[in-house]
């Protein structure tokens, strides 16, 4: 079973799964290998719809390798991804308040996130989406105020006691 780490833009699913395991998949690394151009682009080319198709299919291949998953924040945007993710047992929520994460998306100058252009917009995104992540996850971790060390240790200790 695949760990699958989810949560809005900025929760740090990237960060920890990294420091999880060497054998962990960046799903939004996979999908710009796979449309050979960064997601801002494709979302400029193409738009979101095609964007959650490639998710999709990105994420159905990924199930597969029994990795550390660290998911895209809108993962939970599609039925079928929530069926999957309905059937694993070990989906890791991070959660963290609205304020905390767009501070981190402001400073993070590595990563272009289209769907964080503007700070109402993605608070509507993160208060359509927080129940989802809650309902899905079989793991919720507060991530506020908590270092990634920290965050693989309660992820850790959790899996040892399943
Ligand atoms: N626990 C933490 N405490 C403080 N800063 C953090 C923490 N986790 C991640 N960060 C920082 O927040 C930013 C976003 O982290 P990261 O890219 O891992 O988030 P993500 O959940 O993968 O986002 P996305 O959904 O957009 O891919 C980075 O600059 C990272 O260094
Ligand atoms: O929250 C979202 O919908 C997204 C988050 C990123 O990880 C990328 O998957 C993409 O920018 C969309
Ligand atoms: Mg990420």
């Amino acid at each position: 079973m695949s760990i699958i780490l989810i949560g809005f833009m900025g929760a740090g699913k990237s960060t920890v799964a990294k420091l999880l395991s060497d054998d962990f998949i960046d799903l939004d690394k996979m999908i710009e290998q796979q449309i050979e151009m960064p997601i801002s682009t494709f979302f400029d080319l193409f738009g979101e719809d095609d964007f959650r198709q490639v998710e999709q299919e990105v994420f159905e291949a990924a199930i597969h390798m029994n990795f550390v998953i660290a998911t895209g924040g809108g993962i939970v945007e599609n039925a079928g991804n929530l069926d999957v993710l309905g059937f694993q047992t070990q989906v890791v929520y991070l959660k963290s308040d609205f304020d905390v994460l767009w501070q981190r998306i402001l400073k993070d100058d590595k990563n272009q996130r289209p769907l964080a252009k503007n700070k109402e917009f993605a608070r509507k995104l993160f208060e359509k989406r927080a129940p989802v992540y809650e309902e899905v996850a079989d793991l919720v971790i507060v991530v506020d105020n908590k270092q990634p060390d920290k965050i693989v240790q309660e992820i850790r200790d959790w899996q040892g006691n399943l």
